[in-house]
Order: structure tokens, then sequence, then C-alpha cells
């Protein structure tokens, strides 16, 4: 029996020299877990996956998903994992319901119930030509194909790129039913707010390096806020406001404390306009990065 569903070891990947995939990413993925693997564009989200899948070979480290090993046991890991890549590139005429057969065939047995349930959520049209959809219905085609042999493990690269929020929206709900089954989903996305819903635990990676693993209870306790402030009185400008910038009777920083007591010191001062906003994941990035130079 293994305790993790997917274990990395100093995983390690050089396109060549100079080209760095990703630099010693270990981490592991618990049975049931739903795991977010966030960073900003070119991380390494995408090569981490790949390797995973064996769709490239590691530089050195190593990995196990369901305790096979990623290089030498390929087949048999295909048979356990469903994958929705980042960029579907699916054409032919063959029509969408045979493209799914045809393709999940080489994981597992198709649920056929369980296929109509998710083209009916996900307002597939299955007697459509695959090579006449749009990059969304593309994509809806590749959560389908993904899903409909019943893996235990899902591995997900950007799956919301390109469906509307609509749909998105169905897609989490499709992903709470797997949780509640007991599927093990790895979930990459460059957005936090998005991982934040249904994940249980983040990895944040940045420049191929994996920076911190937290739970995402953490992470929204620790969660920093950006604040954008117009008022021509003096606001006091404490400890917890960093990247203090002023422009025209306008104030913005990025606020790690209690909203609470922002208010409260806002109500003291007269405000023309405030706006309170999730900061960009570099800001959150700055948050953590600070966090890891006092540790
Ligand atoms: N085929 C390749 N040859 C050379 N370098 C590559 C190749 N694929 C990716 N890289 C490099 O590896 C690094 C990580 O890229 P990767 O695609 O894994 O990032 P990502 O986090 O998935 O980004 P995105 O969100 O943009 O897809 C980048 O610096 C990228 O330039």
């Amino acid at each position: 029996m293994w305790d993790a569903m997917i274990k990395l070891e100093q995983l390690t990947k050089y396109y060549n020299k100079k080209s760095r995939g990703i630099i010693d990413v270990s981490l592991e993925v618990h049975p049931g877990e739903i795991f977010g693997f966030i960073g900003p564009n070119g991380a390494g989200k995408s090569t981490t996956v790949r390797t995973l899948l064996n769709l490239i070979y590691p530089t050195s480290g190593s990995a196990q998903v369901d305790g096979l090993d990623i290089v030498k046991d390929t087949i048999a890991i295909r048979k356990q994992v469903g994958y929705i890549p980042s960029e579907v590139n699916f054409y032919g005429d063959m029509t969408v319901k045979k493209f799914i057969k045809y393709a999940s065939s080489f994981n597992g047995e198709v649920d056929e119930g369980y296929m109509d349930h998710l083209v009916e959520m996900l307002s597939l049209d299955v007697d459509r030509k695959i090579e006449d959809l749009s990059f969304g219905n593309k994509k809806k085609v590749a959560i389908v194909t993904a899903l409909v042999t019943k893996p235990k493990i899902l591995i997900l690269d950007e799956p919301t790129s390109g469906l509307d929020p609509l749909i998105q929206n169905k897609f989490f709900q499709i992903l709470d039913a797997e949780k509640k089954k007991g599927t093990t989903i790895f979930f990459s996305s460059h957005n936090l707010s998005e991982v934040e819903r249904i994940c249980d635990r983040v990895g944040i990676i940045r420049e191929g390096k994996l920076v911190r693993v937290e739970t995402i209870e953490d992470i929204l306790k620790s969660k920093s806020k950006r604040v954008k402030i117009k008022t021509k009185d003096t606001l006091k400008i404490t400890e917890q406001m960093i990247q203090v910038e002023h422009q025209n009777g306008n104030i913005s920083f990025i606020f790690n404390g209690s909203i609470d007591e922002l208010l409260k010191q806002l109500s003291a001062i007269n405000i023309e306009d405030l706006s309170i906003t999730e900061p960009t994941l570099e800001e959150i990035f700055m948050h953590f990065y600070e966090k890891e130079d006092i540790s």
C-alpha cells in the first residue's frame, strides 16, 4: 500500500544545457487529494506534467504514480491516469462521440452512462466533426476523454483554459463529484483563485523550482490584498502595508493583515474611492518570498 499516489523525488528536466524545465522538484500527492500546482507562464507546470506521463524524459530524479515508475511503467500508469493536456490539437473527420471512444479506449473501458452524463453537463454536441470544433469545445472533448474510463488519478494541465465561466463551473462540479468518489487529482493552473475553489493543498512553482507547498487553509490565512485608495487626507502607513505607491492623490499597496483593522483605519479618514482586490500571482509570490526570507 502506497501512502502517496503521486511522488516526485528531485525530478529535474533540462531541455538542453541552457533551457531549464524543472529543477529538483520533490512533492507528494496523497490518495483522494486535489493538489493544485500553480505558477506563472514558463514556470515548469507543463514540463512536470509531461514528465510524469513520460511524454518527455527526466534529466535526473525520479517519480512514481500509484507506486509505478514514470519511466519504466508508462503503459501501466496510462491505464490508471486520466490526462488533460493544456494544448488540444485534435483534427480529423471523426465525430466527437467516435473520437472520445477511440481515444479513451487506450486507457480502459468506456463507461457509456458516465460519458452521456459528462457530455450533457458540458453541453457538448457529440455528432459534430472533431476538426470543426472551437478550442473550448476541443478542451471539453479532452475532459470527457480523460474521465470516461473512470481513472483513479487525474492529471490536469491548465484544464480550464479556453472554457467559458459557465462551463468552468460545471467542470468544477464534475471534479467535486470525482473527489467524493476518491479520485486523486493533480491540477496545474496559473490562477490561484481557481485552485482555491477545489484544492486541498497547492504547490507553488517558479522558475522551475518548487517554492512552497501549503494547505489552502494556510494560504487563505496569509493571503494579502491589493488596496487602492483615493484621498486628500494623510493615510498612516503601517508595517502591514507593503509596496506602497503614491500617485495623484491615489495610494496603492499590498495589505498583509486583518481587513477589519484596515477598514477601521480607513474609516478615520475621508475616502473618495476605494478598491480591495485579489493580488496578482506575482504579488502573492512576493509575499511568499518575504516569508521565505524570514524563515
Ligand atoms: N520543448 C522545449 N524546448 C526547450 N525549452 C522548453 C521546451 N518546453 C518548455 N521549455 C522551457 O521550460 C520552461 C518551463 O516551461 P513549461 O511549459 O513547463 O512552463 P509552464 O509553467 O507550463 O508555462 P505555461 O503556463 O506558459 O504553459 C520554460 O522556460 C520553457 O521555455
